[in-house]
């Protein structure tokens, strides 16, 4: 289930514009890694690399390789959607489909990619999901309402669902938090921390005390200058990058001296 990520000398291009370089990094499975650094530094753009979701915009393109587990992701007989339910994402805003019930925002995996279940298999498929989400105490008694009538907290924890209702391998977070109150963040952040008993888990904060909450590693990217393109600066133990980092940027922004 759970799968290792490992990048190789990764470039990200934005047409012309080198936007990420040079990024080597081996994410273990069943573990949650941040990615943490000052506004764009590439870390989004990074981020969508490792589920094909940056070539998606007109001109944008990897060199490099990503391997998950021994399979590198961009050779040219891999399908970029096989990719993506392999690899999936959960957006900085919730997003759940607001015309669709809960249930069948649960299963809208299955209904995109064609996979024909029956009642009991989806009702098996939902509630499994939405337990893994810790959301179905809340919802079970109105899974036939729509997505959208839920709190802003519910709904992102749906988003969670949706992602795992398809048995992904990795969960990438691009900052799941931002949109959300305290108390629904420390409930993202609670089931972040059971879904790394499972999963690869990739999360993007700009909160260095969530980096430190959730992650066993965190990846500091940084940018030298507006034009130029972000790199990874240094990656290793979380406590170590918060107390004892390596590298003079990576103490100077974890200290809060810029940024
Ligand atoms: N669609 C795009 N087209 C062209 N350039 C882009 C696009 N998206 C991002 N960029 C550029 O790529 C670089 C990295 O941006 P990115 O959003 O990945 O940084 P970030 O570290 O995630 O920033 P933030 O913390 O502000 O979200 C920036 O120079 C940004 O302007």
């Amino acid at each position: 289930m759970s799968k290792r990520i490992n990048a190789i000398d990764l470039n990200v291009y934005y047409g012309d514009f080198l936007a990420v370089e040079g990024v080597n990094i081996d994410i273990e499975p069943r573990s949650v890694t941040a990615f943490i650094g000052p506004s764009g530094c590439g870390k989004t753009t990074f981020l969508r690399t490792l589920n094909r979701m940056h070539e998606v915009l007109p001109g944008a393109r990897v060199e490099g390789q990503l391997l998950l587990d021994d399979d590198n992701i961009y050779d040219t007989a891999v399908d970029p959607v096989t990719v993506r339910s392999m690899v999936g994402m959960v957006f900085q805003r919730p997003n759940p489909f607001p015309t669709m019930s809960i249930r069948d925002n649960v299963l809208a995996g299955y209904k995109l990619n064609g996979t024909r279940l029956s009642r009991s298999q989806s009702d098996q498929v939902v509630e499994e999901a939405l337990k893994g989400a810790n959301l179905w105490n809340e919802v079970k008694d109105r899974l036939d309402k729509p997505g959208s009538g839920l709190s802003g907290g519910q709904q992102q924890r749906l988003c969670i669902a949706r992602t795992i209702a398809v048995k992904p391998d990795v969960i990438l977070m691009d900052e799941p938090c931002s949109a959300l109150d305290p108390i629904s963040t420390l409930a993202i952040e609670d089931l972040i921390n059971e879904l790394k008993d499972t999963y690869t888990v990739v999360i993007v904060t700009h909160n260095m005390q969530q980096a430190a909450r959730v992650s066993e590693k965190t990846a500091f990217f940084n940018i030298a200058g507006t034009g130029k393109p972000g790199k990874l600066i240094e990656y290793d133990e979380t406590t170590k990058i918060f107390s004892n980092p390596s590298k003079k940027d990576t103490e100077n922004y974890v200290s809060g001296r810029f940024g």
